[in-house]
């Protein structure tokens, strides 16, 4: 059962992030990716997707011409969990 990240926990795994701010109140953390053009933003995007769907989590997204404004957070807690935090870095390291 994955739990919500609270307090010093949070906060540390907060640190470990690189342009990740926090949203919602710190129920979710946002990042926005900028791209060359769409067609770069897109295949991204396709990237991302294949590894959300292999995590089994799942981003809100928002994409605009070359940027996306990805939010994650873990609607079964109704915050942060360590899914997030995991995703954001698998997205961060997205080539
Ligand atoms: C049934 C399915 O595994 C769950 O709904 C998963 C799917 N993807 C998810 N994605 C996110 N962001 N939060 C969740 O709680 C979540 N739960």
């Amino acid at each position: 059962m994955v739990a919500k990240l609270e307090g010093d926990e949070k906060r540390r795994a907060l640190d470990t992030l690189t342009g990740w701010d926090e949203a919602r109140d710190g129920d979710a953390i946002q990042k926005t990716f900028q791209f060359k053009d769409f067609t770069q933003a897109f295949g991204w995007m396709t990237s991302a997707a294949i590894l959300a769907e292999k995590a089994d989590h799942h981003p809100e997204w928002f994409n605009v011409y070359n940027k996306v404004e990805v939010t994650l957070t873990t609607h079964d807690v109704g915050g942060l969990s360590d899914r997030d935090i995991a995703l954001a870095k698998q997205f961060d390291a997205i080539k």
